[in-house]
């Protein structure tokens, strides 16, 4: 293992103090960082994106595991700790200075790469429902670690019948698979932040035949922007969904929430197969 200065150091020698307006809760316990970096399975020689790398503990992490990391930071506070890292690992970091949410990560790679990612709220929001809601699949990405706050993770995960099962869960898992990883109590990022986290990884899975993702999103928009209607109230509006309903066998006096993620693709299908 390398031997690099405490994290808490780095931070007080390039003067980074947490800065609100960026979400930044930075995470210091190296043992916890291994456990997160050992979430999307072996990484030595592999490319892993990392978004929001901040003072570096979780690219430490993935350095160590042999990573060759790519890392986006709009904060330009930490590209000095960053580049004092690349120096520890030759050859295995670089660090782009910018905005995720205005790059595509597919061409800074030439292979599939893992994202790994520890984030401000609604910019993992941002970005996963983005890397999710491509119309081509599989995606350039292998697989997603991302620390999200608990409540947003459960919504990924979550399974029908549930309050938290809606659009979120849909995307996640209609062609991919979600699992929560790990819970993060909020004592371990400086400065705690107010909720509890969690990481979900994502890993993509083969997509249902004929299905457009469009179609996909126009149904659960409308499904579960009524979630407490019945669901021949709630897709009145989509064209062609009512009588999809009927010849699917679907209860249309059922709630959206009631509906497995294979019902709405069912539907999806039916619908993109109909214009
Ligand atoms: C919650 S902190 C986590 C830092 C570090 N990964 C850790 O785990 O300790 C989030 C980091 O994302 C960066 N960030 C926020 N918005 C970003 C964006 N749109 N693009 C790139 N980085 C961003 C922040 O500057 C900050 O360093």
């Amino acid at each position: 293992m390398s031997e690099l200065p405490p994290l808490r150091e780095v931070i007080a020698r390039h003067g980074l103090a947490a800065s609100k307006a960026l979400g930044q809760n930075f995470l210091l316990d190296e043992q916890l960082l291994a456990r997160i970096a050992a979430i999307p399975g072996p990484l030595r020689d592999r490319p892993v994106l990392e978004v929001g790398p901040g003072p570096g503990g979780l690219t430490r992490a993935l350095l160590r595991a042999g990573a060759r990391v790519t890392a986006i930071e709009m904060d330009r506070r930490c590209l000095p700790a960053l580049a004092e890292l690349g120096e520890a690992f030759p050859g295995q970091l670089t660090v782009i200075e910018g905005d995720a949410l205005k790059l595509d990560p597919a061409n800074l790679f030439s292979e599939p790469y893992a994202i790994v990612a520890n984030l401000p709220y609604n910019v993992g929001t941002a970005l996963f429902t983005g890397w999710l809601s491509g119309e081509a699949w599989p995606p350039r990405w292998s697989s997603l670690t991302l620390m999200f706050q608990q409540e947003v993770a459960q919504r990924i995960v979550a399974t029908p019948d549930s309050d938290a099962f809606g659009r979120l869960a849909i995307l996640a898992q209609w062609r991919s698979h979600a699992r929560l990883a790990m819970k993060v109590h909020r004592s371990a990022f400086t400065p705690p932040p107010k909720v509890m986290s969690a990481i979900v990884h994502v890993t993509p899975e083969e997509a249902p035949a004929g299905v457009s993702m469009r179609w996909l999103e126009r149904v659960t928009e409308a499904a579960f922007g009524q979630r407490r209607k019945m669901l021949r109230q709630s897709l009145k509006a989509v064209p062609g969904a009512l009588k999809t309903l009927e010849l699917l066998g679907i209860d249309p006096q059922r709630r959206a929430e009631t509906l497995e993620v294979d019902d709405f693709v069912a539907i999806a299908r039916a619908l993109t197969l109909g214009g």
